[in-house]
């Protein structure tokens, strides 16, 4: 690493990092490519929150503006992109048609025939006044920042166009849709959207295989799939290990077949494991090459040749494949083959020959004029997945989901044991370790009912609801581990029935709790919030280039800034003081987690490696399970059931220590007072009271305007990289146990034939004794590591980011500015119309 990037990071404030700069080898160009913010998520993994803090480091402006970096920050693409955006983001800000009103057939069918370009000229209504002033702001902020772009590049010239570049709408809302296959997910994604084609369901041999998220399509009238597949060397490493298998696999049937010695010693229950991997790899690889996998696969670049991807050859080239359609049953048509497995070839889909789920991380589908644009629902399924990618994707989107949908049929929805695993399974992911905050349980199928004759459907349809509510609300109450990440007010029980809410049959749309989803969805996709920071951040923006235009006294600018800078110091103090009492908090929780987590993690490890069947048995088939959990790295995750983690059963006590607190410091619902007991919330330099006190003075009240709305979109900002980083901080303790772990399962996974269930057993119970001294408490102060760096960095750019914009805002002396009075009186008037229908939403 050189000198630059030591002498950048010093410079930044940031010299402890250098050390891990070092470690992870990362140079100049990385640097680059940081403040760039490309290309960053890669790098994700290795670096955890430094990463992220770097990433905001950027948006929050904390580097100064005449470093190198900062200077390739301002490289043209940036510039156009901001000058030439409005019309590319307006049509973007303007909402298509309602669902209800485009559909006025329930069944979702009379659109599907006709060409949807002429349906939607009679549907379409005219933009919301919120997206008209989104539009007609960001068209005057387009011409602000083009007239700036002419002027002589200075100090505060630069700061200005960074300024207009980082407004932006980004809200996504992820709703993630779990259950087991059946259940009815694909048919309530399809209800809530109207859509009754899109996504395919329903067969008994076929199920849904990889994940499809499906959004608005906000950038044309068709539907669209965008098919993202794995790469090329993933699937020939996979292909590599699978063919292994098989051979080997092979050569214990003929030796057995030889009259050897078919008795291994391995307990017979390797056969259980070979058993499950076996139809697993068969199923993936008849899916993309039929019955011809069975001569080849002696040879896995056999399996590689070309001829099996004539069809996609964007596997080889882009790694993204695009399909579009008129109507949704159209594409729906063309999708299925790379998202669902057929292991029977269902009737009628039997020209289908190759299915590609195996090669597929994740398929997107669009739906055009839908008004939900900044909610994405994802359907998930299982729990995950064994290929890497896959499975790298399934823990990225959890963590994400603000909402989850808890999918089950109503019959027996409380006592059925795997949505309740699944979602203990997730609950570390999307709880603590993620950001959502409502958990809903949903109930489908509530028109099938058996004992009832005709008449008297209805009425008991509406009892067996109420009585489902009711059991499934008792069950949540039994579940400690879910609650120790839900308060009760996050989680709500809903029966739904998608089938008769399409038909329009027996059930009211009412009853049938569709609508209800629905109207849950379009609150979710609410963007007033969004558009009132955007156009007060605007606003703010151009008071600030007003002020600077007709500055005069200097006397009064003195007093202004002595009497901020002494409030910020005053507020920084303040979060100073939280942040000490929050670090001081993890510490003792964690160091009682330390010690139970030392004191009782041989008692759990046994439990786990010598599982018991309840009445005291010995659990049959067990040697498959640990020896699928040794070769993924501690983690098991079986088709059906929950996955099985070691590493976050040895965490455990860890995390229990930690989770009362850690929800305290980091809350999940909006409502709640915010991070670190509020104080970034409350953070302020007093600017309103200035402003009033100032109010005479023109130019300094524009100054001052500009700080207060500076203030509040850097608080928004640190609670979206707050939020971020919580996560990490929170995985750390799980990891830490993780990483120490690996080296066992290694040579846990190396055990063939006579004694491995043993050996296994043996090396782990050794590795954890040996490093339970020090495995804990090195996860303690992984996690206070990264919290202190979460708390330095807050701390650093509160104090930067407010420096800096003081300064520029009252302190530099520049004239060469436009005047944009104009445009500021009509941004105000905007802002002030939307403070109106805030108050009257
Ligand atoms: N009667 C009735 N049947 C439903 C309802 N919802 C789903 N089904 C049926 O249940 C079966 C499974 O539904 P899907 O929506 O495909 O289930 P899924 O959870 O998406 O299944 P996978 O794709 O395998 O993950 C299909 O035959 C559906 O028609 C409902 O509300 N009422």
């Amino acid at each position: 690493m050189d000198d630059f990037v030591c002498n950048k990071l010093t410079e930044w404030g940031l010299s402890e990092w250098i050390g891990s700069f070092k470690e992870h080898g990362i140079g100049k160009e990385s640097l680059y490519c940081l403040t760039r913010n490309e290309d960053i998520d890669k790098l994700i993994p290795k670096m955890g929150p430094k990463l992220i803090f770097m990433k905001r480091l950027k948006l929050l402006q904390v580097r100064p503006s005449t470093s190198a970096a900062a200077k390739r920050n301002l490289d043209p693409e940036g510039e156009s992109s901001v000058g030439q955006s409005p019309t590319k983001h307006q049509h973007k800000a303007i909402p298509g048609p309602s669902p209800a009103k485009r559909k006025l057939d329930p069944e979702g069918e009379s659109s599907e025939g006709q060409s949807p370009t002429k349906h939607q000229h009679k549907a379409i209504p005219g933009p919301s006044p919120e997206a008209t002033i989104l539009f007609d702001v960001k068209t005057i902020m387009g011409h602000v920042h083009e007239r700036l772009r002419k002027q002589q590049p200075t100090k505060l010239n630069n700061f200005l166009k960074n300024k207009i570049r980082e407004l932006k709408i980004d809200k996504k809302e992820l709703v993630g849709v779990f259950g087991k296959t059946g259940a009815g997910k694909s048919s309530l994604i399809n209800a809530v959207l109207r859509e009754k084609h899109l996504l395919p369901s329903g067969s008994v041999s076929a199920c849904t295989s990889v994940m499809i998220k499906v959004e608005a399509n906000m950038d044309n009238s068709k539907y669209e799939a965008d098919i993202e597949f794995i790469t090329v060397e993933e699937w020939r490493n996979e292909l590599w290990s699978m063919c292994q298998f098989l051979w080997n696999a092979d050569q214990k049937k003929h030796a057995a077949a030889d009259g050897g010695d078919d008795d291994d010693g391995s307990d017979g229950d390797d056969d259980d494991f070979d058993d499950v991997e076996h139809r697993d790899i068969e199923e993936k690889l008849s899916a993309l090459y039929g019955e011809e996998w069975k001569q080849k696969k002696t040879s896995h670049e056999d399996l590689m040749d070309n001829k099996y991807f004539r069809e996609i050859p964007e596997f080889f080239f882009s790694r993204k494949k695009t399909l579009t359609a008129q109507t949704a049953k159209e594409l729906s048509a063309q999708f299925i083959k790379y998202t669902r497995s057929d292991s029977k070839q269902e009737e009628g889909r039997k020209e289908i020959k190759r299915w590609y789920w195996p090669l597929v991380k994740s398929v997107t589908v669009k739906v055009p004029n839908n008004d939900l644009q900044h909610v994405t629902l994802v359907d998930l399924p299982g729990n995950g997945d064994r290929n890497k990618s896959r499975d790298e994707m399934w823990k990225e989107i959890v963590t994400k989901c603000s909402t989850v949908w808890i999918v089950t049929d109503i019959n027996r929805a409380a006592s059925e044991k795997e949505p309740w695993e699944i979602l203990k399974g997730a609950a570390s992911f999307i709880g603590n370790g993620g950001q959502c905050q409502y958990i809903h349980f949903i109930c489908t199928k509530s028109d099938c009912i058996e004992e009832a004759d005709d008449n008297d459907i209805y009425a008991q349809i509406l009892k067996r609801n109420r009585r489902a509510k009711e059991a499934v609300n008792a069950e949540f109450n039994k579940q400690k581990h879910i609650k120790k990440h839900f308060s009760e007010d996050t989680f709500e029980v809903f029966t739904v029935s998608s089938k008769r809410f399409l038909q329009r049959k027996c059930l009211q749309p009412e009853d049938t709790e569709i609508p209800k989803l629905q109207r849950f969805l379009k609150n979710l996709n609410d963007s007033h919030s969004e558009t009132v920071n955007y156009v007060s951040g605007a606003h703010g923006i151009l008071s600030l280039i007003q002020g600077a235009s007709c500055r005069d006294g200097a006397n009064k600018n003195t007093a202004v800034c002595a009497e901020l800078e002494h409030n910020l110091n005053h507020q920084i103090c303040k979060v100073k003081t939280v942040m000490a009492e929050t670090y001081k908090a993890f510490q003792i929780c964690l160091d009682a987690g330390v010690e139970r987590s030392r004191s009782s993690c041989e008692k759990e490890l046994s439990s786990f490696l010598y599982p018991r069947k309840k009445g005291g048995k010995k659990r049959c088939g067990f040697h498959g399970t640990l020896k699928c959990v040794v070769k993924y790295g501690g983690i098991h995750k079986p088709k059906k059931g929950a996955a099985i983690n070691l590493n976050m059963k040895l965490s455990s006590h860890l995390t229990d220590s930690i989770d009362e607190e850690f929800r305290r410091t980091f809350p999940q619902t909006k409502e709640k007072c915010g991070a670190f007991k509020g104080v970034i919330n409350s953070f302020s330099l007093n600017t309103e009271r200035l402003i009033d006190k100032y109010k005479t003075h023109k130019d300094v009240k524009l100054q001052l305007v500009f700080l207060k709305t500076e203030e509040d979109m850097m608080k928004i900002k640190l609670n979206q990289m707050i939020r971020e980083c919580k996560k990490l901080i929170y995985s750390s303790l799980t990891e830490t146990v993780e990483k120490t772990m690996q080296t066992s399962y290694e040579r846990a996974a190396v055990f063939k034939g006579k004694d491995t269930l043993k050996n296994m057993r043996n090396t782990l119970e050794q590795h954890v004794h040996d490093s339970k001294d020090t495995m804990f408490k090195q996860a303690k102060n992984n996690m206070l590591k990264n919290l202190n760096d979460l708390q330095k960095f807050i701390l650093l750019a509160l104090k930067n980011t407010m420096m800096e914009s003081i300064e520029l805002s009252l302190k530099t002396d520049e004239h060469s500015i436009p005047d944009v009075s104009e445009e500021l009186v009509r941004v105000e008037k905007y802002y002030y119309d939307l403070q109106q229908m805030k108050s009257s939403h």
